[in-house]
């Protein structure tokens, strides 16, 4: 198959306190989150001067792809669109079609399987061909890549950077908090065309960068920012909660946090953890070290290049570099991750 084009789809964020709101409202529209749950989101963002970290992330890794890409002679322009704020997808797929783009792939800055983390991006993706309409560019998402170790390398070395920011004194009683977004409990059932993806993946990848960074700790994988109506079960426990639960039971004094579960340090990382876990762990007297994300670490950029090579050259299926060994699949099936459409 012949591509023109890689446009990276991400989830998108507010640069201005006004435009705070109706990012939000965007994101939530339909999704039953309460009204006192957006207030308080509203505050995390005018926190930081209603400015989301994760559009200036994107422009990185994009600047970083553009580079690298033209390091190693791969000669496809770059474009960008995001699911809930400016750049939006669909404008970015009109652009596509008048710079006579025809048949683009698609990175979304998610390595995992499950609704919000891939189907809803093939969603996005869908919607915005259509509403550009015939002449819109075919765009075929690039696989999930949670066990490359373009993505799990630069999560263990940055696991084993946070235990150097904490008292070597204490290495025997620090543990490992690996940490993603929690979703309904149902949409963690039908992640994938089995089920179970999302968390058997954030599993793997717990299991991988644990036996890279620090074999002789223990660690736990648990989740963050929860959101949706109070009578819907999340995944849990929560981070928080989680550290509560290790200051009781008195063998823990130090925790390295590591958000395995997301590509950049974006807002659910420097409010929900930076922030948030971070005054809980002062509170109870917990030691805490945030590890950091791929971004636009060089191998992480370098796995762009590999995934769109996988697609490109010939037998390119032989290229895929993986450290896992959970199922694999290019292309999602229609009923993967939607409760409605399982069998
Ligand atoms: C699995 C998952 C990822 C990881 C995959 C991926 O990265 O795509 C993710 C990422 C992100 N989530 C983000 C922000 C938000 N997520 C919300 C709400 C929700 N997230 C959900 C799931 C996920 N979310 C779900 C099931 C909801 C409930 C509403 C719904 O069913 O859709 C809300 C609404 C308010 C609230 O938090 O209640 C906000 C503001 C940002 C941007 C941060 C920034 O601005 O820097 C990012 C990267
Ligand atoms: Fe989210």
């Amino acid at each position: 198959m012949a591509y023109d084009a890689l446009v990276l789809v991400s989830f998108g964020g507010p640069e201005r306190p006004e435009d705070v709101l109706p990012f939000l409202q965007n994101v939530t529209r339909g999704r039953g989150v309460p009204p006192e749950r957006l207030a308080e989101v509203v505050e995390h963002y005018q926190h930081f001067g209603g400015v989301s970290p994760i559009n200036q992330q994107c422009r990185d890794l994009l600047a970083a792809i553009r580079a690298d890409f033209a390091a190693h002679g791969v000669d496809l322009p770059v474009y960008w669109g995001n699911r809930n704020w400016d750049p939006m997808l669909a404008d970015t797929v009109a652009r596509m079609r008048d710079d006579g783009i025809t048949t683009a792939l698609a990175l979304v800055t998610s390595a995992y399987g499950g609704y919000s983390s891939c189907r809803q991006y093939q969603e996005d993706i869908a919607k915005a061909r259509a509403a550009v309409g015939p002449a819109a560019p075919v765009i075929e998402k690039l696989r999930q890549f949670w066990d490359h170790p373009g993505f799990v390398e630069p999560h263990a070395d940055a696991v084993r950077a946070a235990l150097g920011r904490l008292d070597p004194a204490k290495r025997a009683t620090t543990r490992l908090v690996f940490t993603a977004h929690s979703v309904p409990v149902s949409a963690a059932a039908n992640a994938g065309p089995h089920g179970g993806r999302y968390t058997a993946q954030l599993a793997e990848v717990a299991r991988l960068v644990h036996a890279a960074a620090a074999p002789d700790l223990p660690y736990d994988l648990v989740w963050q920012s929860r959101s949706g109506p109070p009578q819907v079960p999340w995944l849990e426990p929560d981070v928080n909660d989680h550290l509560a639960a290790l200051a009781e039971a008195g063998t823990t004094t130090a925790v390295v946090v590591s958000p395995i579960g997301f590509v950049s340090d974006h807002l659910e990382v420097v409010w929900d953890l930076d922030t948030e876990a971070l005054a809980t762990a002062r509170q109870l007297g917990l030691d805490f070290a945030r590890a950091g994300t791929p971004g636009t670490d060089p191998r992480f950029v370098a796995m762009v290049r590999e995934l769109v090579a996988e697609r490109t050259e010939p037998g390119g299926e032989r290229l895929r570099r993986r450290l896992g060994e959970l199922p694999l699949w290019d292309t999602c099936p229609t009923v993967c991750c939607v409760p409605a459409r399982r069998p």
